[in-house]
């Protein structure tokens, strides 16, 4: 398994932010998902990867091309889906596609053959010859996605490819991101900052948070199970006034075990052994209540931030004493979608 990103003590600064702080990750082979606040540093570093920007210092390889000097060929095996809307509304998709598959270098035949193959595959069918002034947001995503693939690259760099979609619209586009990896092998570096969509679509997740790396591990190892079972039960069958939650709390505390509250319908039960599990069926038999849920927690992605935000204040800023820099991510702009907390 050959890597396809590196870095090495990447930094990027602005004059009066450190967008990028001493990076040093690598990526392998996948779907990995780049992960961050608002201004944590993501769009700045694809555009360095992409040999679009230069760091300050530090150096790094795209698919074994150095990012400082080949840029160009970097851009050849390389496709970039941008985040922002960057589709001219008079033109078609096949017109644009097309476009962008020449400028890429493929003569005109092949792009236009490219340009059908492609726009077929993420879902773009009669309406490619309509001018994109018209298109849906999720048309326009999936435009931006094509262009991105059209040159056959063997890795694409996504910067929020979900951004302004409907919940059907990006489950769609996650599904859309897994085929490009599965069908055609190219690997995929995605950033959004709606945790669950990682959670779901990444085999990889690489965390930042002010520019510096947080993690960069599986993301089986991030949602690993805690020590925790979730219980949620049914209201009593014919006492309305039953406090069930209540009474379970009492009853499972009696019998030594830890129960907490978790939102409004769900106690959190800490695992003391195997038993943990007859003892809360039991108790909630005996009490005459049925059992909606009983499953033991996995941690979220979310965690990592909630964990950095509870530091002590000042342990986040760099390491020299200076201050965090403006700009500093706000860890409330990072949803975790499977949580509910998605706009749409
Ligand atoms: N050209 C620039 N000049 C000055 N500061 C910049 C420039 N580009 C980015 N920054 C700053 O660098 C930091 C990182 O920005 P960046 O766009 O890389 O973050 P991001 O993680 O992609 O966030 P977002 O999701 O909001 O795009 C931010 O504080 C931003 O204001």
């Amino acid at each position: 398994m050959s890597t396809v990103i590196k870095t090495d003590g990447l930094t990027k600064r602005f004059s009066r932010v450190t967008a990028l702080d001493r990076l040093t990750v690598e990526v392998q082979p996948g779907v990995v998902g780049l992960v961050g606040a608002n201004g944590a540093g993501k769009s700045t570093l694809i555009k360095i990867l992409l040999g679009l920007s230069p760091a300050t210092e530090g150096t790094g390889q795209v698919l074994g091309l150095d990012i400082a000097t080949q840029g160009p060929e970097i851009r050849e095996h390389v496709g970039y889906m941008p985040e922002h809307d960057c589709l001219p509304p008079d033109v078609s998709a096949t017109e644009f596609v097309v476009h962008m598959a020449r400028m890429s270098g493929l003569p005109a035949a092949a792009a236009r053959e490219r340009t059908a193959d492609t726009l077929r595959h993420v879902g773009l069918y009669e309406e490619r010859y309509r001018p994109m002034g018209g298109y849906s947001t999720g048309m326009k995503q999936r435009v931006k996605l094509a262009q991105a693939l059209v040159h056959d690259p063997k890795l694409v760099l996504l910067d929020e490819p979900t951004n302004g979609l409907d919940p059907v619209g990006r489950d769609e586009m996650l599904a859309l991101i897994r085929r490009v990896h599965s069908d055609f092998g190219i690997s995929v570096l995605v950033t959004t900052h709606l945790l669950g969509e990682l959670e779901r679509t990444c085999d990889h997740l690489v965390v930042i948070d002010g520019g510096k790396l947080l993690r960069s591990s599986s993301t089986a190892s991030f949602t690993g199970s805690t020590r925790l079972l979730a219980v949620e039960v049914t209201d009593h069958p014919t006492d309305r006034a039953f406090d069930a939650d209540a009474v379970l709390t009492e009853r499972l505390t009696a019998a030594g075990l830890t129960v907490r509250p978790d939102g409004s319908r769900i106690l959190l039960v800490e695992i003391a052994g195997e038993e943990t599990y007859d003892t809360v069926r039991d108790t909630v038999d005996d009490l005459g209540l049925g059992l909606v849920r009983l499953e033991q927690r996995r941690h979220r992605v979310a965690e990592i931030f909630s964990t950095r935000a509870d530091e002590p204040a000042g342990q986040p800023g760099a390491p020299d004493g200076t201050p965090d820099a403006p700009g500093t991510p706000d860890h409330d702009a990072l949803q975790d979608a499977s949580a509910g907390g998605e706009q749409a």
